[in-house]
């Protein structure tokens, strides 16, 4: 047994050590004023932990929004523990957090923060220097008219087939509690039809529940990223259920990975297959004439399922924001629907070419993706000693030095909810976004490493949003005595996972009166 003295040596000691290491933090920040706490937000223990006055967690970007900069002073900050994890920096400007994503070799994507995107491969995601220059290169082509014509059609014969199988037609109230399983199925069967061509039916087929198939284990691999990363191979020959459907899962993808490529490169030296037009085509054409840059199987593989995780949960999130929003501003709904109706009485085929004209649609869901952006945290390390330039011009006068190894994390949440880019910043007021120009858009990041997938995102959101309205009036389903109002403030908080997202939305439809 250790002796009463020696415990309190021991401990003597570790809270030396903890002032020393604190002390040291701070000057590396130059004593920059920001967030205190005993474990910073992404250590693996702050990180498991929730969000409360002793450890910010993951969430607390969400819930100390505005407190922890207004009591700062200051637009970028540091974040310092008196225990476990390393200082960084935190920042709501945009003009930082140009400077921070830019891609001219200054800041890198730390790998230990994406290699849960690179499970199946190298990909552009997670790609750094001259190697995310080429990944970009291959798959920028495949981002042009010819998928997003493909996607607004596949939105609208997916749309009629969720109306026929759901049986919705001549329905007058639909109970969606919550909608987010909706917006999940649809934007999960959109990325699959549009990355590789893969229709999945709306309902799975009866008589084959027992099985799993490529639906199911795409749902499955998506929620369990974390789990196939931190467990060890021998661990899925236990007798524990979920490892196993989690291994079933990814075994199913990898099968169907390997022969998408064989089929489709075969198809393509044969000269036949040109009449695909899913970014999984457009990315092996494009790569095949690069000749010894082209694309690797693991890349191909890696960078087909980065679309597939990066395209659909965001989009899905961002949706169910947009809907709980419009239950609740009901004067905005409206307003969107008149714009819908008249874009829908011009052509009620409602073609491609009706996507410029839903600019307020648009606007609502970029909206909703300010309240709540997907990608909460773009996270970057100095790759060499840099100054900063900050607009809080009253510390160091605005100039940061920072050395190399720092870490820094836009967060898109402040960033989104600060009232000097967006006065009134809890107000959803789409008209913010009316004619907004794509490098505005910055809840899809900035410049050159901007999202690849955004117009992807806003013309398959545009149609089913412009769609849903036609049909229906979105309501709240309020508890008994409750208001819209305490509804938003109860339903509308933020969830926090691989993205940021609304919780679930409990919504009603109710079909409107055809004329
Ligand atoms: C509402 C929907 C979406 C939001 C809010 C969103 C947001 C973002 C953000 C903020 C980034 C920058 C991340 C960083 O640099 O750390 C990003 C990158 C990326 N996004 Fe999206 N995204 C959305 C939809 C999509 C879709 C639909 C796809 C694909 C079909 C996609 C594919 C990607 C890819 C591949 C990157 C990496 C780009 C690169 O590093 O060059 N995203 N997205």
């Amino acid at each position: 047994m250790l002796s009463s003295s020696v415990v309190s040596a021991l401990v003597a000691i570790f809270v030396l050590s903890r002032i020393i290491k604190f002390r040291s933090d701070r000057r590396k920040v130059l004593g920059l004023p920001g967030l205190r706490s005993l474990v910073t937000p992404a250590h693996p223990i702050g990180a498991l932990l929730p969000t409360f006055f002793l450890n910010p967690g993951l969430s607390w970007q969400w819930y100390w929004r505005q407190q922890i900069y207004e009591r700062a002073g200051a637009s970028t900050i540091s974040v310092l523990a008196w225990l476990f994890g390393d200082p960084t920096i935190y920042t709501t400007s945009i003009d930082v957090a140009r400077q921070i994503v830019s891609t001219r070799g200054q800041f890198e994507k730390p790998p230990e923060t994406t290699m849960i995107t690179s499970i199946w491969g190298p990909n552009l995601f997670a790609a750094d220097g001259s190697q995310w220059r080429r990944h970009r290169h291959i798959m920028g082509p495949a981002f042009g008219t010819e998928i997003y014509t493909l996607v607004w059609k596949e939105a609208a014969a997916l749309f009629d087939e969720m109306i026929e199988v759901e049986n919705w037609k001549d329905v007058s109230t639909i109970v969606l509690d919550p909608v987010n399983e909706l917006t999940t199925k649809f934007a999960l069967n959109i990325i699959s039809r549009c990355a590789f061509g893969n229709a999945m039916p709306w309902r799975k087929e009866t008589g084959k529940q027992d099985t799993m198939d490529f639906a199911e284990a795409l749902a499955v691999v998506s929620h369990s990223s974390i789990i196939r990363l931190v467990t060890p191979q021998w661990m899925y020959k236990l007798p524990i259920k979920r490892l196993h459907k989690v291994n079933t899962a990814y075994k199913t993808l990898e099968t169907f990975m390997a022969s998408l490529i064989a089929s489709r490169r075969e198809e393509m030296s044969q000269g036949v297959g040109q009449s695909r037009h899913d970014l999984f085509s457009l990315m092996l054409g494009t790569s095949e004439e690069e000749g010894d840059a082209a694309m690797t199987n693991a890349e191909l593989s890696g960078n087909t399922f980065l679309m597939l995780f990066a395209g659909h949960e965001t989009t899905a999130r961002t949706l169910d924001a947009a809907l709980g929003f419009l239950a609740v501003y009901q004067d905005v709904q409206k307003e969107i629907y008149d714009e819908v109706q008249s874009v829908y009485s011009e052509d009620p085929s409602l073609p491609f070419s009706c996507h410029a004209k839903l600019n307020k649609t648009q606007a609502c869901f970029l909206e909703a993706a300010r309240l709540f952006p997907a990608g909460f945290m773009m996270i970057r390390r100095a790759a060499e000693d840099i100054v900063l330039t900050t607009d809080d011009l009253h510390i160091h006068d605005g100039r940061l030095p920072l050395s190399k190894g720092t870490t820094l994390v836009v967060d898109m949440v402040g960033l989104h909810y600060n009232k000097r880019y967006f006065p009134d910043p809890e107000e959803f007021r789409p008209s913010r976004w009316y004619n907004a120009r794509e490098n505005d858009m910055s809840m899809f990041s900035f410049g050159s490493r901007a999202c690849i997938g955004r117009r992807f995102a806003l013309t398959e959101a545009v149609y089913f949003l412009a769609r849903l309205l036609m049909e229906w009036r979105i309501e709240p389903i309020l508890r008994d005595g409750e208001s819209p109002n305490e509804w938003r403030r109860r339903v509308m908080i933020a969830d926090v996972m691989m993205s940021l997202g609304v919780g679930n939305v409990p919504v009603r439809l109710v079909a409107r009166a055809r004329k």
